[in-house]
């Protein structure tokens, strides 16, 4: 009862602060591209500031089955790209307001180590999306074979820098560093990302509460709220337990108040354990490992899995697909992110979110 009185007031925060409330009218799934193949538009609930990302939605997840796709379609897709769109114009407006009132925009720092072309890419991705957002973005770039000092120093160099906000280290380092001691050394208040312990740890802790929630596992969250999907009481899978996406989603769950299973690559029967989730949320990089016959009908499935395919008819030579078996699973669930377009763009806009954020408290401006 009193979580119940918690999670309102939390909601009744939202709409005094000017921000928009679902309802179901407003939650309506508007079919985009064509009629067959609804795309999930739903109203604003990004909350730029930490506390409301906690508040559960209140409404459950019913979706008009007009809306449903024919066919043997039955998963409505939730747009990854066009939400991430919607949050960085309202951040845009942010910095905007921001330097018109007190002359000082946003600054993220990223350092990457080596040339891997992943790694190249998602960088290049991030500092494009700052300058369309307004933000300021700097970037250390160190061979493969530097030194461990070499980091240290440039990640000192962004610790002390006051115009820089947000510091982001490219994951994987090569294998030469220590990427604890590396992640012990960035500021706490900068920590964008999430990774420092004492981010994660408070993000474990009851009662506590992190500085910053880590960029993908809060898009996968923010899509699910947006979708109308009530996490609270539900039974929820994540495949995958890595430092970065798999265990702070669980634990992001949990503080949704989910019931959470973990499946790693020693689970034995992860099929059986999927096949009881409401909601699936993968991040394994084995592409095509869900397939339809492990969810459970009407699941929701956030698929992290960006994995490489080649494909030498793709301009790259290479496609994206995630790790559920998109065109089985999307006759099972009930609400499904594709790959490429669902969680990849949200964990951009939530760097920028985190980045405006510490902006925000570092010059205590509201
Ligand atoms: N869209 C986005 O924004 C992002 C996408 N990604 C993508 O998400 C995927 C995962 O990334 P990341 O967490 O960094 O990867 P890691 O390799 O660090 O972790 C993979 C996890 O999946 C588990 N796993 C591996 N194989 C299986 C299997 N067959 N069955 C069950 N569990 C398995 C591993 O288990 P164990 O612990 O036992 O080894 C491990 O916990 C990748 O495809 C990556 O590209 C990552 C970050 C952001
Ligand atoms: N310190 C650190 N922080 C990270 O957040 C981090 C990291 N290291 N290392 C690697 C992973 C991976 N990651 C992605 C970000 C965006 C997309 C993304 O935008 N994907 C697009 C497609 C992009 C493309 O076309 O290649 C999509 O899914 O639509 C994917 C993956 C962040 N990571």
């Amino acid at each position: 009862m009193m979580l119940r009185v918690a999670v309102a007031l939390a909601w009744q925060k939202k709409r005094v602060g000017g921000m928009r409330m679902p309802s179901t009218a407003a939650r309506a799934v508007h079919a985009l591209k064509d009629e067959n193949c609804p795309i999930l538009i739903s109203p604003s609930l990004v909350s730029l500031d930490l506390p409301d990302i906690w508040a559960s939605n209140p409404t459950p997840h019913d979706f008009p089955s007009a809306h449903k796709c024919s066919n043997e379609q039955n998963a409505a897709i939730i747009d990854g790209k066009s939400t991430a769109e919607e949050i960085m114009s309202r951040i845009a407006f942010e910095v905007k307001r921001m330097k018109e009132s007190i002359g000082k925009a946003p600054g993220l720092a990223v350092i990457m180590v080596g040339q891997r072309r992943d790694s190249q890419t998602y960088v290049r991705n991030k500092i494009k999306a700052c300058g369309e957002a307004g933000i300021m973005s700097m970037m250390t770039e160190l061979p493969d074979n530097c030194k461990e000092d070499e980091v240290l120093n440039a990640l000192s160099r962004f610790n002390e820098d006051p115009s820089v906000h947000g510091i982001l280290v490219q994951l994987p380092l090569p294998q030469h560093l220590d990427e604890a001691k590396i992640l012990d050394v960035l500021s706490l208040e900068k920590d964008v990302d999430g990774f420092h312990p004492l981010n994660m740890g408070n993000l474990a802790l009851r009662g506590r509460e992190p500085l910053f929630i880590p960029c993908t596992p809060k898009g996968c969250i923010e899509l699910l709220i947006r979708s109308g999907v009530e996490i609270m009481g539900k039974r929820a899978v994540v495949i995958g337990r890595s430092n970065i996406v798999g265990l702070p989603t669980s634990l992001l769950l949990q503080r949704h108040h989910a019931t959470v299973s973990i499946i790693h690559a020693f689970t034995k029967n992860p099929e059986q354990i999927t096949c009881e989730a409401d909601i699936v949320i993968t991040a394994a990089g084995v592409p095509n490992l869900v397939r339809g016959n492990w969810l459970k009908p009407g699941a929701i499935v956030i698929d992290v899995g960006t994995n490489p395919i080649e494909d030498p008819s793709c301009e790259h030579g290479y496609r994206l697909r995630g790790d559920v078996f998109y065109e089985e699973a999307v006759r099972v669930a009930s609400l499904i992110t594709p790959v490429p377009g669902g969680v990849g763009p949200m964990t951009i806009a939530m760097l920028l979110s985190n980045t405006l954020d510490s902006a925000k408290r570092a010059y205590d401006f509201t």
